[in-house]
Order: C-alpha cells, then sequence, then structure tokens
C-alpha cells in the first residue's frame, strides 16, 4: 500500500493554520505523531496565514492551541521540543501570486515533498494551486490535500476539480473525507474481508436490510451561514454517509490499493437507485430541529440560533431509504439516518439478516428475531453480534434470549489509543498513501445523486418536519420504516 519510502521527509504547509479545523484537528494531530514517532526527524511543517508573525510568535501560538486542545493529555515538554524545531511560519494572502514566492525561500524541494494541506474557504483553491505552480511547487511528488466541501453541487465541483486539475495529475490530489480515517470505518474493510464467515453472508440471500445511523447531539454550533447553505444532505450524507455506504456495500477490491478500493466503491455509486420528484416523498424524510434538550439543559431550535435567518428552510435532519441495483444488493433497502441534535452522538452500522426459514421453537416463539450484526462506529467503538441463546437451566422447556457477543475495542484493545481520523490521513498523505482519500469520479457520482434529492426537495417547496432537539427526528422517519414493516435499532 505504501508507495513512497517509508517516513520519508515532507515539508507540510497548513495553508489556514490559524483557523478553526487547523488548531482543533491538524496541530493536535501532528503533535501525537510526533509522539508517536510517525513524523521522519526532516519533515516541517511550514503554517500559513495572513498576518505577519515571526516564527516564535508561531511557534508560541502553536503551543497555546495545543495546549487547549490535547483536551484529556497534558502537553509533553519533551514531544513538544521535538515537534516546536520543526514549525515555521510565512506570512500569504492566497489571492497575490507573487506572496507564493515567499515559500521558495523556505521550501527545500531538493529534500523534502511537499504536501500542501488546503485548510481554507474552498473558493481560495484555485488561487492556492496556481500560486503553488507559479512558485514551481506544483510538480510531481509534490501533493494536495483538499478539505471539503469540494463544491456545493455537481456542477461547482467539476469547476473545483478542474482548476486543481490544471496544476496537479490525480495522483497528487489527496480529498479528506474524515470518516475515511476513522479506526471503525477502516474495520469495515478488516470485518468484510478478513473473515469467511462475513464474505459468505453479504449479500441478498442472507441480509435483510441494512441501517446507517449518523447521530449528533451538537447543533449548529456557531456555524449558521456555513451551515444554513449547506444542510446536512450536503453536510454528512453527500461525503461521509455514502463513503461508509460504499464501504459496505462494495463488491471485494482485487487488492487493497487506492484504485482497486476507490474502484469498488464508484460502481456502487453509480448503482444507486435515482431519486427525484416521483419517488422522493416516499425515500426521503427532511427535518429540522425545535428547541428542546441537550444533555438535560434547555436549547434553542435552528431559526432561533445564533445568526439565524428567519424562515429557513434548511434541513438538520435525513432519513433515506436507498436502493442498489446491483446483484448483490436487489431488494435489500439501506437506510441511512443523520442529524443534529439529537439524544447522543451515536453512529452505527446495522446489517439485519434475514429470519430463518423455518422454525422449530415455534410452540414458545411464533417469531424469533433476526440476527443483527452492529458495527459502533463512535462513541464506544466496536462490534456486536445479537444472537438466540438457550438460558441456562432445567426444565421442559427450551427458553431462549436475545444476547450479544460483543467487541469492544476499549475491552479488547486496552492498551491501545484510538488515533484521532486527521491523524491517520495526515500521516498516509505524507506517506503517498491514496487508498482513504476520495477520488474524483467518487466525489462527482455522490454530487449527481445527491443533486436529484435537493433538486426534488426545491421543487416540492415543502419546508422540513420539525423535530424537538434531543429525539431522534421527525415521526415521518419512523413511518417511513413502518411502513417496510422495520423500525430503526435504538
Ligand atoms: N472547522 C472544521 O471542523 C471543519 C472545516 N472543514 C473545512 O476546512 C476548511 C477550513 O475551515 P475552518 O478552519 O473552519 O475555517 P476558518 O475560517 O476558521 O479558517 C480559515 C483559514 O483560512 C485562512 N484564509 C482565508 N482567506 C485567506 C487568504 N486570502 N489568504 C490566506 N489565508 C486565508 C484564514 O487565515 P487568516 O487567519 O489569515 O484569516 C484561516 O486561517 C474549510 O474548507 C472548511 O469547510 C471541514 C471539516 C470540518
Ligand atoms: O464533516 C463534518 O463532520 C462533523 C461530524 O464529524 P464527527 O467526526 O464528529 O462525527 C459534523 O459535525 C460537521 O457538521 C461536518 O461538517
Amino acid at each position: 500500500m505504501t508507495t513512497t519510502t517509508q517516513n520519508q521527509a515532507c515539508d507540510l504547509i497548513l495553508f489556514g493554520t490559524k483557523g478553526d479545523l487547523a488548531r482543533r484537528k491538524l496541530l493536535p494531530a501532528l503533535y501525537q505523531l510526533e509522539k508517536a514517532g510517525l513524523l521522519a526527524s526532516d519533515s516541517r511543517i511550514i503554517g500559513v496565514a495572513r498576518d505577519e508573525m515571526d516564527k516564535a510568535a508561531y511557534v508560541e501560538l502553536v503551543k497555546t492551541n495545543l495546549v487547549r486542545f490535547l483536551k484529556k493529555e497534558p502537553l509533553d515538554e519533551q514531544v513538544w521540543a521535538i515537534l516546536s524545531a520543526k514549525l515555521h511560519y510565512v506570512a500569504i494572502d492566497l489571492t497575490k501570486t507573487s506572496d507564493y514566492q515567499k515559500l521558495v525561500a523556505v521550501v527545500d524541494i531538493e529534500k523534502r515533498i511537499p504536501v500542501s494541506y488546503f485548510a481554507t474557504p474552498p473558493s481560495l483553491f484555485g488561487d492556492l494551486c496556481r500560486g503553488l505552480a507559479e512558485a514551481g511547487l506544483a510538480a510531481e511528488p509534490s501533493r494536495v490535500v483538499l478539505e471539503k466541501p469540494i463544491g456545493h453541487d455537481l456542477a461547482s465541483s467539476r469547476v473545483i476539480n478542474d482548476k486543481v486539475a490544471e496544476y496537479f495529475k490525480e495522483c497528487q490530489i489527496y480529498r479528506i473525507d474524515h470518516y475515511l480515517g476513522k479506526e471503525t470505518v477502516l474495520n469495515l474493510l478488516a470485518l468484510r474481508f478478513a473473515n469467511a464467515i462475513f464474505a459468505s453472508n453479504w449479500d441478498h440471500n442472507a441480509i435483510d436490510h441494512v441501517q446507517i445511523t449518523v447521530a449528533e447531539e451538537v447543533g449548529v454550533e456557531g456555524r449558521w451561514s456555513y451551515y444554513d447553505d449547506a444542510g446536512q444532505m450536503r453536510d454528512m450524507v453527500q461525503n461521509h454517509l455514502l463513503q461508509v455506504l460504499s464501504l459496505i456495500a462494495m463488491e471485494p477490491p482485487a487488492r487493497l490499493d487506492a484504485d482497486s478500493i476507490r474502484d469498488e466503491k464508484l460502481k456502487v455509486l453509480k448503482a444507486l437507485r435515482r431519486i427525484d420528484h416521483t419517488n422522493v416523498q416516499e425515500k426521503t424524510v427532511r427535518g429540522q430541529y425545535a428547541a428542546g434538550f441537550a444533555t438535560g439543559q434547555a436549547v434553542p431550535g435552528y431559526l432561533e440560533e445564533e445568526g439565524a435567518r428567519p424562515n429557513s428552510k434548511t434541513e438538520t435532519f435525513v432519513a433515506i431509504k436507498v436502493d442498489i441495483d446491483n446483484w448483490r444488493w436487489a431488494g435489500v433497502p439501506f437506510y441511512l439516518r443523520t442529524g443534529k441534535r439529537m439524544p447522543k452522538k451515536h453512529s452505527e452500522v446495522v446489517i439485519c439478516f434475514k429470519p430463518q426459514p423455518h422454525n422449530i421453537f415455534h410452540e414458545t416463539y411464533r417469531e424469533l428475531p433476526a440476527n443483527k450484526l452492529i458495527i459502533r462506529l463512535q462513541p464506544d467503538e466496536g462490534v456486536e453480534i445479537q444472537v438466540m441463546n438457550k438460558i441456562p437451566g432445567l426444565g421442559e422447556s427450551m427458553r431462549l434470549q436475545q444476547s450479544k457477543l460483543d467487541l469492544s475495542f476499549d475491552e479488547t484493545f486496552k492498551s491501545q489509543r484510538i488515533a484521532d481520523a486527521y491523524e491517520r490521513l495526515l500521516l498516509e498523505a505524507m506517506l503517498g498513501n491514496q487508498y482513504l482519500f476520495v477520488r474524483r469520479d467518487e466525489v462527482e457520482q455522490a454530487w449527481q445523486w445527491v443533486d436529484g434529492i435537493i433538486n426534488a426537495w426545491r421543487n416540492s417547496n415543502e419546508p422540513p418536519k420539525s423535530y424537538q432537539a434531543g429525539s431522534w427526528g421527525p415521526v415521518s422517519a419512523i413511518s417511513m420504516m413502518a411502513r417496510d414493516d422495520r423500525n430503526w435499532d435504538e
């Protein structure tokens, strides 16, 4: 899988180094990589923002942010001493091409691979690529790492992708979907392809339906203007949920390399049955949270959040019944559900198997519950199988109980810290492994499908259904399942 020498030295250029993402996620991730000894000793981190600042001030700024955002652990002074020696800073206004020349004096392409991380608004990606090219930093083996969102719809994503492609080849482009960096999402590959027990039971013969839930307890968290433009469909479904769905539904890739995996994910995205004005009512539910409760506190509704525009019809909850039109998944719906201000942070995949063809326990159990494989993505990461088991004891009748085989990551891998997604993604980008990054055709195919739904919603002009903050979304999401004689796993 590794396409470059392990731990090859890089100049990681962190555009947007003072922004929220860099402070909360990227810098702490780099610290953890240093702590784990995974940053090459010759690598450097070159922060870029607009303010003039000398190296010492930047080092101090990074330290302050680490102390704040490392959360559970204190800053280790030994690790910090090594990491801080790798830090550099350059002030650049990304809209001014001439400013990029400042990088020429700092970046050393003879000794290190330039890896440019675009933690900036996507509207700057075009300027960034041109500036890097004019500074001589676009030729292979240079790489660029792009943050989401790649566009607002198919047309705008093509504009961004075309712009980047003017300067960088696809093999140099690393599009982030941070869900692909999560331990449990990556474990889907291990679960499916390292266990024959699942491999032979992974299709319409064995599986009744699949549920994917990504629930968040938080609301829009001061990001109202960004979020109102996006909504839950663009913010979460177009990327994270469709990536998870693709990993569950794809055919076994021939090899564990980037294009083998991405080819298979793309085929799934191409097989998603179109949802448009003819079936959008039946297949989707969109909701918006009203005032309610989170962590026992009263919280405002979406329209009362700071910066809110009255009458916004943006959805904060989506449920979709997805059909995959291929041989493996014929007649097996995938139910997706994601929302803000749900009762708790809780993401899981539930594989619901078909019932037994014949019930020998029918005298005591008219219907036996079907087996479920539950993959807990976060928190409390783990894998659980629900099975029927005999209750131990003597007696004339066989008494059964639904029990679980539970593999909790916490319990099983006690001494192993679960790395944050950004640690893994930064590391893989520096190593030159693209398998956890999204290829252009995947992004565009996902947009094409999502655009169909968003257009149908827009044309119907129906407002989203209201749900109370702290609930599992609008009642219609439950009815959508009930119509199929099923219910959400809770
Ligand atoms: N925050 C998050 O949790 C997530 C963010 N993202 C994506 O990551 C990207 C960054 O988000 P976020 O950190 O929240 O955004 P912020 O607004 O907090 O930060 C943006 C950064 O971009 C820099 N910037 C903006 N304009 C210019 C310019 N003309 N020249 C130089 N630098 C400029 C800013 O520099 P300056 O300090 O000089 O203003 C700042 O450092 C966005 O694409 C976002 O969608 C994706 C997932 C999650
Ligand atoms: O990309 C995004 O993801 C977060 C949720 O990420 P998680 O790792 O905490 O599950 C979401 O809150 C945000 O709106 C979205 O932009």
